[in-house]
């Protein structure tokens, strides 16, 4: 079914996923897996699919309506946007986790690389700086170099009372306070839960400009809701194009049948891989656009699938470690590993096909055949034969691995990405059979924290935190 304009444009921009490399045919039965090995899988792949397509009907995944977000909520946010491009130099995200990892992995892949560095004119908007840290040396430099009277904040939070951005809130409001008087209120946006938390009771207090996290949308699926969106279109992103992208996604991942559906074909391969005890699942893009992509990706993977539960009785402790890293960069430090190390990783590459600039290598220093043979050749062309080399040399050495590939980066190739991998974490939680949207090993470091500062109702995790074993001095040196 089509139903979108400029189909063939489109499909030209298809993210395309490689899985050669994944396969018996290529690496063998010792390591790779044959269509037998899926097929095997046909009736748990049947009753995933029954269980994403009634979640999806019945409220239970509500991140994928976010691609078909109404348009009068994107109205109110490009409006807005547009507003604050025009009367602020610096726009600063505070948030942590899903609430900041998006906005950062889109700016990072859609804008220009050193996008703060150039002239206003160019950027068209203001500054965008990310704070998902509470480190006071970052913080403080941070409030060094910027400018109160014509900077923005927008507080991220879809729970309203992650402690980091609250603390940062907190200092942030009072600066503000200190530096523009009785006019703070203009210089934050709120995004949150619409009823839940405190930080909705203070933006209605004060008068905030606030955008609503729907209620069924967690942290890390939430990219495509206000908390990236905002910061995207004051970016000048196109952020009706990325919406795009994730819903053309999402139609090709309603396929039950696995060979047509990318996010499923990749989870059904994660699922095998993890059975034969692949428990890293590496992510390795060959372009710096996409860097924090990785970063998004291993928040994504890690809490939704890091999970323990109970097995008839035994204890089961699942998931994958995600690993960063990046192409060609990463090539010069991991890549021997992952070559000759343990045969425990999936890697998965994001290649670019287009890059949207391009370099030439001069055709100098013709004396000296070790170097002289890279001059007439471009930088893309030389990144994307060290892609092409680094899976060769996985597959000579049976290593399992996959490439997605984007016929270039785009607003409309990134929505894409978004939904494509959200589904396949989500499908990889419904084969497991377990809970891929909640996060209960975050909730006992968060609460030792609340308890460490004094938060009331906290006291009993107090005192067990004070009961804990005292260190033993011969044990640090
Ligand atoms: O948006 P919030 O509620 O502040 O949460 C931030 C992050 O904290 C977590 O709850 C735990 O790390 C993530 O799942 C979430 O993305």
């Amino acid at each position: 079914m089509v139903r979108y304009q400029d189909f063939d444009w489109r499909e030209q921009m298809k993210i395309k996923v490689d899985f050669n490399h994944m396969m018996s045919d290529f690496l063998g039965s010792r390591e790779g897996f044959s269509p037998e090995d899926m097929q095997g899988l046909a009736d748990r792949v049947g009753q995933a699919h029954g269980s994403m397509a009634e979640k999806k009907n019945n409220g239970g995944m509500d991140w994928r309506r976010l691609p078909f977000t109404p348009g009068h909520i994107l109205e109110e946010i490009l409006k807005v946007a547009q507003n604050l491009r025009k009367e602020f130099e610096t726009f600063v995200l505070l948030g942590i986790g899903g609430s900041a990892l998006g906005p950062l992995a889109v700016q990072t892949a859609l804008n220009h690389l050193h996008y703060n560095e150039l002239p206003r004119e160019k950027r068209g908007g203001p500054k965008i700086y990310i704070l998902d840290n509470v480190d006071p040396e970052r913080v403080r430099a941070l409030l060094d170099v910027i400018d109160p009277a014509t900077t923005v904040f927008n507080v991220v939070s879809k729970s309203g009372s992650t402690s980091e951005t609250m603390a940062q809130f907190m200092i942030v409001q009072q600066w503000l306070q200190e530096k523009v008087g009785n006019q703070y209120a203009r210089h934050i946006i709120a995004t949150t839960d619409r009823e839940r938390g405190n930080l909705i009771k203070i933006a209605q207090k004060e008068g905030y400009t606030t955008f609503y996290v729907p209620s069924g949308v967690g942290g890390r699926y939430s990219e495509l809701s206000p908390v990236g969106l905002l910061p995207a279109a004051v970016a000048g992103i196109d952020i009706k194009e990325m919406l795009a992208g994730a819903a053309y996604m999402d139609q090709l991942c309603e396929e039950g049948n696995v060979w047509a559906n990318p996010a499923y074909l990749l989870a059904v391969l994660q699922y095998l891989a993890m059975g034969r005890g692949k428990n890293i699942s590496v992510m390795m893009p060959y372009a710096n656009s996409l860097k924090y992509f990785a970063d998004w990706y291993a928040q994504l993977w890690a809490e939704s699938l890091g999970k323990r539960f109970n097995l008839r009785g035994e204890e089961v402790f699942m998931g994958q470690t995600p690993v960063k890293a990046l192409g060609a960069t990463d090539q010069h430090s991991q890549v021997q590993l992952y070559t000759e190390g343990p045969f425990d990783k999936v890697v998965g590459f994001l290649a670019v096909e287009e890059y949207r600039q391009e370099v030439a290598i001069p055709k100098t220093f013709e004396e000296i055949p070790g170097i002289a043979f890279l001059g007439g050749h471009t930088l893309g062309e030389l990144i994307k034969a060290e892609q092409m080399a680094t899976e060769y040399a996985l597959l000579k050495a049976q290593r399992l691995n996959y490439t997605i590939l984007l016929p270039e980066v785009n607003a409309f190739t990134v929505g894409q990405l978004i939904q494509l991998l959200e589904i396949q974490t989500a499908f990889l939680g419904e084969l497991l059979n377990i809970n891929a949207f909640d996060q209960p090993g975050v909730e006992e470091g968060k609460n030792a924290t609340y308890a460490l500062l004094g938060r009331p109702g906290y006291e009993e995790k107090r005192m067990e935190l004070e009961s804990r074993p005292a260190k033993k001095k011969e044990f640090i040196i």
